[in-house]
């Protein structure tokens, strides 16, 4: 229970902090000591924070809360349930560590470390804690971990994390998240035959990539470090990107655009059948452009084996280096290796820079020959174009991308329910929902008042179809809250 003669100050707060966090545990990272690290060779001057901004960020103590009801796709999850009880429940109506159990390590990285924990009361919602301890990093490095906070708090998608509180106490930042218990896409082709996806697999991460690329790009965020480590797989087997701090912002101006296509319609030749006649026939479709058109910057950030040739160069990017990245995905997944690749960083580096055509190695003729196979390559192809305006996706983004032959069947506005490929290593979870009953959220509480309120109205009314009617009028209304 909450301490009602609890004093919101630092010191107060400290005495019931669990900062278990700060002993040595023994690591038992999800990412594979394999994993690429990513590169910052230089920074934007905008981005650029000031030692004396630094040390200022590092020494406030507050929790930052998102607005709990700005989450419209968060608004059935539990685990933001359990946020809004155990935050409605604390004597200042915010977040604090106090409130989590730290479960174990789960992984570290260049800027901190992250922990699987618990709300203290509600043990059955895990959460990702990412905890950087801000007395260990260069202005740079701050100046990373603010950028991924600002992203973080402005996200809602499914393929992307929800930022569920933002605490900032003593000498450390802490960002939870939610917890993806399955992994990345790294440590999963890492136990796959020779490193490869099947086909259907690749098709499946790559399109549920595509739409956190979109969505990112239509806020304007240029990602910018796009590779498997970063593609975690949540509990019931979707993915979420994670590590948004080489991210940089642009202005964006998304649109609906018209577009003609041109197909051919199947028609029978009178009312009851007959031959069938072919027309050509014309449509208008509305499709969203959401690229950003600014975006520019300088920095050479990002992962060796997946940077942009205009990265490499130096000579300025766009949001094209994230379609670059795209294709480099689509072919390590495929491929089991990076198309690029050479014995060094450098040399890497030179291969992506020289006018060198992606080339495939030897594969059988059977794995080639595979339904798919050759989409596949023409999308690569289409994406690994080292002039980024003749790049696919460079002008009008992922809705290029999606109508892509690869992609062909593939229901968009569905993807989210479409069932995510078993894979060894990876646990799916098919009803995450399944712990609802432990916390009781507002909108339980009102389908007891509408309980309650159809069995008075049964009881005024005694009559059977009145029930009926009224339990039809509530399964309704379930299904909308
Ligand atoms: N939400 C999560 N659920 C489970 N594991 C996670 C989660 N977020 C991060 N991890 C794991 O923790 C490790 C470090 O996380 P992350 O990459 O975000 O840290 P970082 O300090 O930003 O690293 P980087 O060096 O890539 O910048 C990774 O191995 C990742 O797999």
């Amino acid at each position: 229970m909450e301490d009602d003669n609890h004093t919101p100050t630092l010191s107060r707060q400290d005495s019931d902090l669990d900062f278990s966090f700060t002993t040595t545990v023994a690591s038992s990272s999800a990412r594979s000591s394999l994993a690429r690290s990513s590169l910052c060779l230089s920074f934007n001057e905008s981005t650029r924070l000031s030692s004396a901004s630094a040390s200022a960020a590092a020494s406030t103590s507050s929790t930052v809360i998102p607005n709990l009801h700005s989450r419209p796709h968060r608004k059935s999850d539990v685990n933001w349930s359990a946020i809004k009880a155990a935050t409605n429940l604390s004597s200042d109506g915010t977040l604090h560590l106090r409130h989590l159990k730290l479960v174990r390590l789960v992984g570290s990285g260049n800027l901190g470390r992250v922990f699987l924990c618990r709300l203290r009361d509600y043990e059955h919602a895990n959460f990702a804690i990412k905890v950087v301890d801000n007395n260990l990093l260069t202005s740079k490095k701050l100046a990373h971990v603010q950028t991924e906070g600002r992203i973080l708090s402005s996200l809602d998608h499914p393929f992307l994390p929800t930022l569920y509180a933002h605490i900032e106490v003593s000498h450390y930042t802490c960002f939870l998240i939610d917890f993806c218990p399955n992994g990345d896409l790294h440590s999963l082709l890492r136990k796959q035959p020779n490193y490869r996806l099947p086909i259907g697999s690749v098709r499946f991460f790559a399109a549920e990539v595509l739409v956190a690329l979109e969505y990112l790009h239509s806020l304007g965020i240029v990602y910018r470090d796009l590779k498997p480590e970063n593609i975690l797989i949540r509990e019931d087997g979707h993915i979420m990107l994670s590590d948004f701090d080489l991210c940089f912002s642009a202005d964006v101006e998304p649109k609906l655009d018209n577009r003609t296509i041109t197909g051919n319609r199947r028609s029978r030749g009178g009312c009851y059948g007959g031959s069938i006649q072919i027309h050509a026939e014309e449509e208008t479709v509305t499709e969203f452009v959401a690229e950003p058109t600014t975006a520019f910057s300088k920095s050479c950030v990002g992962t060796h084996e997946y940077l942009a040739p205009e990265l490499v160069n130096g000579n300025g990017h766009g949001s094209g280096v994230d379609w670059w990245a795209f294709g480099v995905l689509v072919y390590e997944l495929l491929y089991g290796r990076t198309p690029f690749r050479g014995g060094s960083k450098e040399s890497t580096l030179r291969n992506i820079a020289s006018s060198k055509v992606v080339t495939y190695g030897r594969e059988t003729e059977t794995e080639e020959a595979q339904p798919g196979m050759a989409e596949a390559k023409d999308l690569i192809e289409k994406l690994l174009v080292k002039d980024p305006r003749r790049r696919l996706g460079c002008s009008r983004g992922a809705t290029d991308i999606k109508r892509h032959p690869f992609f062909d069947g593939i229901k968009w506005p569905l993807i989210r329910t479409y069932s995510p490929p078993e894979h060894r290593g990876v646990v799916i979870k098919r009803n995450s929902k399944s712990h609802a009953s432990h916390v009781i959220t507002p909108s339980k509480r009102r389908r007891w008042i509408w309980k309650g309120l159809s069995y008075m109205l049964m009881k005024s009314k005694g009559s059977k179809r009145n029930l009926n009617s009224n339990q039809n009028y509530y399964c309704c209304r379930n299904n909308v809250l």
